[in-house]
């Protein structure tokens, strides 16, 4: 539990648009945020909400196609940034240029039946052309990677800015904010508490059983054994709840949206200097034996400032984690030969 409640509910999400909107009168707006892959399913809830969020000036919408009618819809919307559609790979650069934060919910989503892992062959090959445009034209931005499988498209991104000499693991994130939310929700309808005043820490990876809810870390809550691993398993596996509900027609989108939406707005937050921002994200760092492993990690103005230890674990955590381990190395490896290997 190391994130206080605000901390994964900023003030601007409190949802209602005008609640939002008196507070862009008060602060100041600085930030240009691109969102590539802007016109998907999560791409074009998630620009709404950054269109909403009164700290961006600027909000650049990329995709191959649809963002010239997505930017003009938006525009309308009466929040301070400024939105302009850039469609089509003429025009990444253009988009990315001068960003101080990317968000990536760009590629394919799973069907049911398939795993995150049977999207590599296809989303590899976009994150790589993203990260490219990237290191080329926003070096210094802080690139937020949505898009499946993360364990490898995160290692795939840093590998691409490693090459070009311009990788900062500080500002490399893959958002993991969907397994945090999701564990909120279950826990909360398990123990009868409010929902808002409920913090889990998941950490690991974002698949399956890499997902590491750490339940043990929970303040005041008390889980029977069956409801411990029943717990766990939903967390590890909500995303294919909402695979198999939608039924051929994509995975998470919306919630997914309001998850990256919370993160960058707490990057953002702390990019300005606000202090002791605290959020799970799959970053790189020396916890364990793998090179990315979600964390809770302090955020501030040059991105990540601390990555927090993982605290005590039970026996069914630790063994949970010793098990996540082979297959987190294994797809960070996947990752960084397929950019070791490309012409
Ligand atoms: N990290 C998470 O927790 C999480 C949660 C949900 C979904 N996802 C992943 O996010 C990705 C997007 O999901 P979605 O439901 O929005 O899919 P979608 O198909 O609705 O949208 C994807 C968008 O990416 C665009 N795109 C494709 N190639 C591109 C390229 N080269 N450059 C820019 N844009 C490109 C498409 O045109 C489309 O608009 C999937 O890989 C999915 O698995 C991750
Ligand atoms: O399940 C998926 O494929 C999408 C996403 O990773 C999720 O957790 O919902």
């Amino acid at each position: 539990m190391f994130a206080a409640r605000s901390s994964l509910r900023p003030a601007a999400m409190g949802a209602v648009a005008c609640a939002v909107r008196s507070i862009s009168s008060t602060k100041a707006t600085a930030a240009r945020v691109a969102v590539v892959g802007a016109s998907g399913g999560i791409g074009q809830p998630l620009s709404m909400l950054l269109k909403l969020d009164p700290s961006i000036k600027e909000l650049n919408l990329y995709d191959i196609v649809h963002t010239p009618g997505v930017a003009a819809d938006l525009s309308h919307i009466p929040f301070p940034a400024k939105v302009t559609g850039y469609k089509g790979a003429d025009s990444i650069h253009a988009a990315l240029e001068g960003c101080d934060v990317i968000v990536v919910p760009a590629g394919v989503p799973r069907k049911p039946g398939m795993t995150r892992d049977d999207l590599f062959n296809i989303n590899a090959g976009i994150v790589k052309t993203i990260a490219e445009a990237s290191a080329k034209v926003a070096p210094k931005a802080c690139y937020l990677i949505i898009s499946n499988p993360v364990n490898s498209t995160v290692p795939i991104f840093a590998e691409v800015l490693k090459k070009a000499g311009t990788y900062n693991p500080k500002k490399l994130f893959g958002v993991t904010t969907l397994d945090v939310i999701r564990a909120n929700t279950f826990v909360a309808e398990n123990q009868g508490t409010d929902v808002l005043k409920t913090n889990v820490t998941v950490v690991g990876g974002h698949a399956g059983t890499t997902i590491l809810p750490l339940l043990s870390q929970v303040k005041g809550a008390s889980f029977t054994p069956d409801a411990l691993a029943a717990l766990t398993h939903r967390i590890q596996f909500g995303g294919d709840e909402v695979v198999k509900a939608k039924d051929g027609a994509g995975s998470a989108t919306l919630s997914m949206a309001y998850a990256g939406y919370l993160f960058t707005a707490k990057l953002l937050q702390a990019l300005k200097g606000e202090k002791d921002v605290v959020a799970c994200a799959f970053v790189e760092n020396t916890l364990t034996a793998a090179p990315f492993f979600a964390a809770p990690v302090t955020l501030g103005k040059e991105g990540v400032e601390k990555v927090h230890a993982l605290g005590s674990l039970s026996a069914m955590e630790q063994e949970a984690l010793d098990k996540a381990l082979p297959d987190l190395l294994a797809q960070a490896k996947k990752g960084v030969e397929f950019v070791q290997n490309a012409k």
